[in-house]
């Protein structure tokens, strides 16, 4: 456990975070299906893209592991899966990418697969993939009939075809599906059913194909063609720093006070959750949007102003956002997050019930919470439910209040196993 100690002055810092997870996940499993070397700059090292990188090396791929300068180097097999005999056990710990962009990678290759992670991931729903790609000809099931992992796979490649899949529980089966689609025997043809959460996601797969040279046609609302026979190009690639790990700092002058600037982020990033700085903004902090920092002040006597916000498209901002709402003058609303119940944690759950120890009067409904400003919170110590972004936001409540501490806090590894040292020179540059 550890205990937050509260700045005595406002915030004045710059800071720099990993690269994406997102991004870092998606590369991987491009690169391995590309047809050469790819060299992947600024690599997330965490416990999610480390599951990805040891499950690739376990298929058989190659990859040169550069820590030190964050580089990794994927030789690519163009399309062909590595063979090999008996079951393969593939172990993901509670990386949903990993989960589940594998899941449709190795349906490509020939062999039998086991996909299987902690407790929590044989909790976390897959079986709209597993729906999804039966229909496109694989022989996939969920071992225990759970619907979750573990997941075995009889593999002998994506036929192709027509395929729907819902858009309601998580965008990840979405994006697994278009990632491996280009290596399916025919063409694939794929129809959102319903609604599509997270959005922002999509448009990330679809850039990233593109980036490394392959096409997908959008075909109306929720309906994506792509094209049999492609194969993405190796290339030198440079991954974008993690603007989910960078709201924790550009929401920290919002409760303490003074600017943070947030380095090689800006306005053109990929990722859905480098609009949380706009939000700060509504709220009545100053952004200023360079074109490669993101810099956030909330200068002395501003007011911080509640929001009504709709928090779909970026929903894994909704802890940071919870824990700045009790330093603003009205109430907070956020609202249509309802599938952060399946993640790491029951996050709306977990959320409330820690703001609720702190003395913070919050509602809290199927698919949302509303959070009363608190004009004193209580010192507690935060449970943090082995999900890193408890960790990481609650942490932002120790600027300002004495006693806050924070239980387990090395779950942050799973996206950011540095992220108590960043805080900690965050602060350190205020006060010296
Ligand atoms: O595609 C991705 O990289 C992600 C999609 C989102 O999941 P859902 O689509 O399940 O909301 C997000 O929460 C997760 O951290 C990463
Ligand atoms: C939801 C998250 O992760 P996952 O990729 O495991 O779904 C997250 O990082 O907040």
């Amino acid at each position: 456990m550890i205990e937050i100690c509260p700045l005595n002055r406002p915030l004045q810092a710059v800071v720099e975070v990993p690269g994406s997870k997102s991004i870092s996940n998606r590369a991987l499993p491009i690169a391995a299906l590309a047809n050469g070397t790819s060299i992947l700059h600024n690599m997330l090292f965490s416990d999610d893209s480390r599951y990805f990188m040891s499950c690739l090396q376990q298929i058989g791929y190659r990859l040169e592991i550069d820590e030190t300068n964050r580089i990794v180097t994927v030789e690519g097999r163009g399309g062909v899966i590595p063979e090999h005999t008996g079951l393969l056990d593939l172990f993901v710990g509670n990386a949903g990418t990993a989960a589940r962009f594998l899941t449709a990678f190795v349906s490509l290759g020939k062999g039998s697969y086991r996909i299987d992670g902690i407790p929590r991931m044989r909790e976390r729903p897959i079986q709209d993939l597993i729906n999804a790609l039966r229909t496109l000809g694989v022989n996939i099931r969920s071992e225990l009939g759970t619907g979750c992992p573990p997941v075995l796979i009889e593999a002998s490649g994506i036929k192709g075809g027509a395929v729907s899949i819902p858009g309601t529980r998580s965008s990840q089966y979405l994006s697994a599906l278009l990632l491996a689609a280009p290596y399916a025997q025919s063409d694939v043809d794929i129809q959102v059913d319903g609604e599509l959460l997270s959005a922002p996601y999509i448009n990330m797969t679809l850039s990233m194909m593109e980036q490394f040279g392959v096409r997908v046609e959008k075909r109306g609302d929720g309906a994506f063609h792509v094209p049999g026979g492609q194969m993405y190009t190796a290339r030198e690639y440079v991954i974008e720093p993690d603007a989910s790990s960078a709201s924790y700092f550009i929401a920290a002058p919002a409760i303490a006070g003074g600017k943070v600037r947030v380095n090689h982020l800006s306005r053109t990033s990929l990722q859905g959750d480098a609009q949380f700085a706009g939000l700060m903004e509504r709220m009545g902090c100053q952004v200023r949007w360079g074109h490669d920092f993101i810099e956030v002040e909330r200068p002395a006597g501003q007011e911080l102003r509640g929001i009504d916000v709709d928090l779909n498209e970026m929903s894994d901002t909704t802890m940071t956002l919870a824990v700045v709402a009790p330093f603003a003058s009205t109430s907070t609303t956020i609202r249509n997050i309802g599938h952060i119940r399946i993640k790491e944690t029951d996050r709306i759950h977990a959320v409330v019930t820690e703001l609720r120890k702190m003395g913070v009067r919050v509602d809290e409904w199927e698919d949302g919470m509303r959070i009363e400003p608190a004009e004193r919170l209580q010192p507690a110590e935060i449970d943090t439910y082995d999900d890193h972004r408890m960790a990481m936001a609650f942490a932002l409540v120790g600027l300002k209040v004495p006693g806050i501490k924070i239980k387990d806090p090395e779950c942050v590894s799973k996206t950011f196993p540095d992220y108590f040292d960043v805080f900690t020179h965050m602060c350190r540059q205020t006060t010296t």
